[in-house]
């Protein structure tokens, strides 16, 4: 068997639920070798309301990961997910330029559910996003928060505004867009390639047990993707994936359910 690799470049969430936590039990589930570059660290206060405390990774340390990984094994294909500052965002960019890097699967991850979903972690971030790192996406999936800050637009609340932001996000260089929308919108989500609209339905699962569903389906994206699927094919199979890992998610603690990643393949769909 061929071995595929991918790269997650991405924070380490130290409740497990997602981040590189995430991202390398997904990339072992779609039977894909995995490495990461970790940008930043985030710990949850047991004692204050699971508060996210947020620590940045230098630079430096961040370019050395990926020369290990890029440089030192070569990679099928990569993920970005919660990059820390502009500089990590810029250097993301850069690595992805100069080793013409395919498979590009960029999460903006701008929230962390758990927390005040109208609070914007790192809002410096968002217009380095827009300008350097979306434009190189092969896919960029955005939540309705994050389309919304993408696109500039107001807050996202129907299928049509899904459409519209997908659009906006597109004219900003990104082959894919993939818009998610999530619990508030029926679990419906949009992919667009500039020409057209695919809307991916599944059952809506009555939980709050989605920590990591993002990272998640973003991980089996780029899994599939470095074993060869086409974008739609890999975000058919993601979507399955991430559906029965949000059917069979499970409680941490008072305050935050994770998704699970093993569902896939002990129930299949079911
Ligand atoms: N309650 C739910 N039932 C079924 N699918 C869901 C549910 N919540 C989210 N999803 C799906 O899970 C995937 C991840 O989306 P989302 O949770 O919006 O991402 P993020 O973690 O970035 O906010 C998307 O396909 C989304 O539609
Ligand atoms: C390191 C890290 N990345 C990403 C996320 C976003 O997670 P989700 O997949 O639930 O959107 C979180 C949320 O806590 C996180 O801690």
């Amino acid at each position: 068997m061929p071995l595929y690799k991918a790269l997650t470049i991405a924070g380490s969430d130290s409740s497990g639920g997602a981040g590189i936590q995430a991202d390398l039990t997904t990339f072992q589930e779609r039977g894909v070798y995995g490495m990461s570059a970790v940008t930043t660290i985030v710990a949850m206060d047991p004692y204050h309301n699971w508060f996210h405390n947020v620590f940045p990774v230098d630079v430096e340390t961040v370019r050395k990961q990926l020369d290990t990984s890029v440089v030192g094994v070569g990679i099928d294909a990569v993920k970005t997910g919660m990059l820390g500052s502009p500089a990590i965002i810029e250097l993301a960019a850069q690595v992805i330029e100069k080793h013409r890097l395919k498979n590009v699967v960029i999460d903006p991850v701008m929230v962390c559910k758990g927390t005040d979903e109208t609070e914007e972690l790192q809002p410096e971030n968002t217009k380095s996003l827009r300008e350097v790192l979306v434009p190189k996406a092969t896919v960029v999936t955005p939540n309705l928060f994050e389309a919304a800050r993408l696109s500039q637009m107001p807050p996202i609340q129907s299928v049509d505004d899904m459409k519209e932001a997908a659009a906006k996000i597109h004219e900003l260089g990104a082959q894919y867009v993939l818009v998610k929308g999530g619990s508030k919108l029926d679990a419906v989500d949009i992919l667009y390639d500039g020409n057209k609209y695919e809307v991916l339905e599944s059952e809506k699962i009555e939980t709050t047990y989605t920590h990591g569903a993002g990272c998640t389906y973003s991980a089996a994206i780029t899994a599939e993707l470095a074993k060869g699927r086409s974008v739609m094919e890999a975000v058919k199979t993601a979507k399955a994936f991430i559906t029965s890992a949000i059917k069979h998610s499970f409680r941490l603690n008072e305050y935050v359910g994770a998704v699970n990643r093993s569902a896939y393949r002990e129930h299949g769909e079911g």
